[in-house]
């Protein structure tokens, strides 16, 4: 997932987000929404996202509860793509710890952090947007990226060494999520009648699990500015941790935008991308943005599990009929173009939709 055009520089680009956010008046035009009005500042309806029990997923048997929470899934799958998750096998306690060395990264003085910072042309790292163009607008949002599995492709020098046990905590916070994303990948294929390997084979042996761990300082114009850009996630699927206390996900569903509440002990779970090719659109890649908080700071975790940049991805022929043409061409390394797409203020995924005459 490597970005592939050279990124530009400048001077203020180069600030993060947290120095832009106690320095200067105005806000930094790179930052500003050109179409300001979209953001929407009035109170946005509640989304209400099901919570899916993952222990009852588990279940070899198919009982009736079994049945239930499948039908369940897809129908929130297929209407918007987020589901709360529950009865995940990780305690709370292990969550906040997540949550806590994520925070405790992020509290650290701006020279200690940037000595992690990212690299240009690559992933991996603490730091803001890539730049493509100019007229880029920018997510009010500093971040670390950091590639979990495969083994092989960790870069444990941008991994922090404070607070001591940031390594522990993220590999085994990666074991149990991997053993999840299993089961729920499965669900998505058995809840559509699938045979239940379907989408997980497309992974392949190798998934890709990379983290982002976000931190949104105060915005002073949060109607003029997005802590993150509308988007659908490059992944197959994506895990988020949110924070405790200051909502600011929002989620585009029949043309409205809601915001996502607050989750206690559940994480979100939202499909990304890629399943929606693999479920030929049947499950929605939600479109979400996130908006700016004037007075509180917020983080948040993002985990995504990708297929292995080998496998070719493809719409399962059981969802293909003459009722039901392909809507996807098949792809490799989907990733590889999404950032700079993204940047370019186009939905990458469309460029995948079989065109017909
Ligand atoms: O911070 C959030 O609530 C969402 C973050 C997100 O969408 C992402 O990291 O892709
Ligand atoms: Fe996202």
């Amino acid at each position: 997932m490597a970005p592939t055009a050279t990124a530009l520089k400048s001077e203020e680009l180069a600030l993060s987000v947290e120095e832009l956010s106690i320095e200067g008046n105005n806000p930094p035009k790179n930052y500003v929404v050109k179409d300001s009005e979209s953001i929407n500042s009035s109170r946005l309806p509640l989304l209400e996202v099901p919570t899916i029990d993952i222990g009852l997923l588990c279940s070899s048997s198919s009982s009736f509860q079994v049945e239930e929470e499948l039908k369940k899934l897809r129908s929130a799958l297929s209407s918007f793509g987020y589901i709360q998750a529950v009865n995940h096998g990780m305690s709370t306690s292990f969550l906040d710890e997540v949550l806590e060395v994520t925070r405790r990264f992020f509290k650290l003085p701006l020279e200690e952090k940037k000595k992690y910072s990212r690299e240009e042309n690559e992933i991996d790292g603490y730091g803001n947007d890539i730049v493509y163009t100019h007229n880029q607008t920018l997510d009010w949002n500093d971040r670390l990226y950091l590639h979990l599995l495969p083994e092989s492709i960790r870069k444990f020098e941008k991994w922090p060494q404070v607070p001591d046990n940031f390594r522990k905590i993220f590999l085994e916070f990666t074991e149990k999520l991997k053993i999840v994303n299993e089961v729920i990948v499965k669900a998505m294929a058995k809840s559509l009648k699938l045979e239940e390997n379907c989408f997980l084979d497309q992974f392949g042996k190798n998934p890709i699990a990379l983290t982002r761990l976000n931190f949104y300082p105060p915005c002073p114009w949060p109607d003029r500015i997005l802590a993150a850009k509308p988007h659908g996630d490059a992944s197959g699927t994506t895990y988020l941790l949110q924070d405790k206390e200051v909502e600011g996900l929002q989620v585009l569903k029949d043309e409205q935008w809601y915001r996502v509440p607050l989750t206690p002990d559940a994480m979100v779970f939202n499909v990304g991308d890629q399943l929606e090719i693999m479920t030929n659109g049947i499950f929605k890649s939600p479109v979400h943005r996130v908006a700016t908080n004037k007075e509180r700071e917020r983080m948040t975790l993002a985990l995504f599990f990708s297929p292995e940049l080998t496998s070719e991805i493809k719409p399962a022929i059981g969802l293909i009929d003459d009722k039901n043409p392909r809507l996807y061409n098949n792809i490799i390394d989907y990733g590889r173009n999404y950032f700079e797409q993204l940047q370019n203020g186009n939905k990458p995924i469309d460029a995948l939709k079989v065109r017909r005459h």
